[in-house]
């Protein structure tokens, strides 16, 4: 994405960033509340308004509105998941396959994705645990192999090992050639497993930064927690700020 830029009446949410999300990788994008990332992955999937461009393979899609682009290869996991709490997983999956017009083949491998959506797959969406609700959502926005993945706070609420799961398949989709985003508020649950990534705050962003630790060392240093090598230091800075000292 090239000059985005992401207004709300008069407010700006996302001022003029340019990124790039290469095949291969699994990229992230860090920001704290607020910070403009939600605003960032809808406006790429285009569906808020935006100004500037958008590339996808080498083709500018920023005219498309969000099914095309969909059609292109773009797939976006949305915060909160919006999957369909009353259908089963299956018939979630289903859905899909029509809107892309997917034969039904694809909704087994779409099943198989995960060993728990085969299992489950005659239960309530809405019953599932949040992990498995998002593993069906991730499977979902994977039907139809998309060229880019977009995930939105993927990791919320859920356990460690379960992200790790969930990350296994980024790093595969990766290695298949996807080019893979997680965009998050903290760094912590998917630090060692990106590749790069991007700070973003009020609404701009960084300059790409390689590998997760140097990630985390500019996202701490970005809000003001200067010093990651020496965490007893950056907890009582931390600390000290909170008290308004
Ligand atoms: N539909 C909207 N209308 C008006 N303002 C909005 C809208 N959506 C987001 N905003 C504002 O835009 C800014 C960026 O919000 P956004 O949700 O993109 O941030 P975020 O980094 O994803 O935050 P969070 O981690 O809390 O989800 C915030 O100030 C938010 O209040």
């Amino acid at each position: 994405m090239s000059g985005l830029s992401v207004r709300y009446g008069d407010s700006i949410a996302v001022s003029d960033v340019s990124l790039t999300f290469p095949g291969g990788a699994v990229s992230a994008v860090v920001g704290p509340n607020g910070a403009g990332k939600s605003s960032l992955l809808l406006a790429a999937y285009g569906s808020v308004a935006s100004t500037g461009r958008v590339t996808l393979d080498g083709e500018d899609v920023s005219g498309l509105g969000a099914a095309r682009r969909s059609g292109r290869g773009l797939a976006l996991v949305p915060q909160g998941r919006q999957i369909f709490p009353t259908m089963t997983v299956r018939e979630n999956i289903q859905v899909m396959a029509d809107t892309l017009g997917l034969p039904g083949r694809e909704v087994e491998t779409a099943l198989d994705r995960f060993p728990v959506l085969r299992e489950r797959a005659r239960a309530l969406a809405g019953v599932l645990s949040g992990g498995e609700q998002q593993m069906l959502a991730v499977s979902r926005a994977l039907m139809g192999s998309p060229k880019a993945l977009l995930l939105d706070e993927m990791s919320t609420g859920l356990a460690p090992l379960i992200v790790a799961e969930l990350m296994d398949t980024a790093r595969r989709l990766a290695d298949e050639g996807t080019a893979v985003v997680v965009v998050e508020p903290s760094i912590g649950a998917v630090r060692d497993r990106i590749d790069r990534g991007y700070v973003l705050l009020r609404g701009r962003a960084s300059e790409p930064v390689g590998g997760g630790r140097a990630l985390e060392a500019a996202y701490q240093h970005a809000m003001g927690v200067t010093v990651a090598e020496k965490p007893g230091e950056a907890v009582r800075h931390a600390v000290s700020q909170r008290n308004g000292r």
